[in-house]
């Protein structure tokens, strides 16, 4: 069943078009990267879909039905949860506490309950705090759990956001560049990770500019190019793609005809070179 309908979906800022007529599905349980190079419009396609920017134009359904323009709020009832590029949590708070924020979304409690402290309120309050150890156990955070968050490592951290993100209990996980800072254990171990929530049927969506770990987990692969998506297909048809590959590795229009002698020819003419391209240096940001 399809779980994520985007169509024509489009976001202009001013006169800049962020995303310019994308549209893509995942099925449930499904693993789907977005790729592209820095400024294509991924994470405001992402910003579109979980209700932080209002489209300017497209349709947006989750599960059957359309949610374009919701708030992120009303989105995230209907089962879409995310991570943040810049991670977002509460350093004030504890790792522990982090996590139990995601449970509010579905745990039933009312004002009253929580003014008079009743049976039912304590209740409620023991379910949040087990779902919360229960993620924190699945994505493998160890250690002081009462500590507060912002003193521990940013590998660690990206793993509380996750654990937060799947404390909502979602069907729809969207991972904004996971694998960014981490070193290479800690990516081995993320892609497990991905790996895992996935088998427990949830589908993910995911940003990564580590082409390494796009190709290998990946049942589809999305292109976006200024805005535009030029390529939606399995990682191997889309890393022989030459409009991708063009999009990734540019190339001189003086200079049509690729020269084996000059590295970035050499690259553009062999597939594998996406997979460990480094994607261009942010321009105009
Ligand atoms: N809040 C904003 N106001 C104005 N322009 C914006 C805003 N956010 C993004 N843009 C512009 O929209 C375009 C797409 O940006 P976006 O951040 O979505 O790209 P991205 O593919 O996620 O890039 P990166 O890989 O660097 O995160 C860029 O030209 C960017 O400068």
């Amino acid at each position: 069943m399809t779980l994520l309908q985007v169509e024509d979906l489009r976001l202009s800022f001013g006169g800049v078009r962020a995303v310019d007529g994308l549209t893509f599905t995942v099925g449930e349980g499904e693993i789907v990267s977005i790729i592209g190079p820095n400024g294509a419009g991924k994470t405001s396609a992402f910003n579109c879909i979980t209700g932080f920017y209002k489209p300017t134009g497209g349709v947006v359904r989750v599960g059957g039905t359309d949610v374009t323009g919701r708030r992120p709020s009303a989105i995230a009832a209907r089962g879409v949860s995310r991570t943040f590029q810049n991670l977002r949590l509460f350093g004030e708070l504890s790792v522990l506490d982090n996590v139990r924020a995601g449970t509010h979304l579905w745990l039933r409690q009312n004002v009253f309950d929580a003014l008079l402290h009743t049976p039912r309120y304590r209740r409620s309050e023991q379910e949040g705090t087990d779902e919360a150890h229960k993620w924190l156990d699945f994505v493998g955070l160890r250690g002081d759990r009462a500590g507060l968050v912002r003193n521990l490592p940013y590998g660690a951290q990206r793993s509380v956001e996750i654990a937060r993100a799947l404390a909502r209990r979602p069907s729809l996980l969207l991972l904004d560049e996971p694998a960014a800072g981490l070193n290479h254990t800690e990516k081995t171990e993320l892609l497990d990770l991905i790996r895992r929530i996935r088998d427990l049927g949830i589908a993910i969506t995911l940003i990564e500019h580590d082409m390494g770990l796009v190709m290998e987990i990946s049942e589809r692969v999305v292109v976006l190019n200024f805005g535009k998506e030029i390529a939606d297909g399995r990682p191997d048809e889309v890393r022989r793609d030459p409009a991708v590959i063009e999009a990734y590795l540019g190339r001189d229009d003086d200079d049509p005809v690729a020269d084996p002698a000059d590295p970035a020819d050499a690259a553009a003419g062999d597939p594998q070179e996406l997979a460990d391209a480094d994607p261009p240096a942010k321009e105009g940001r």
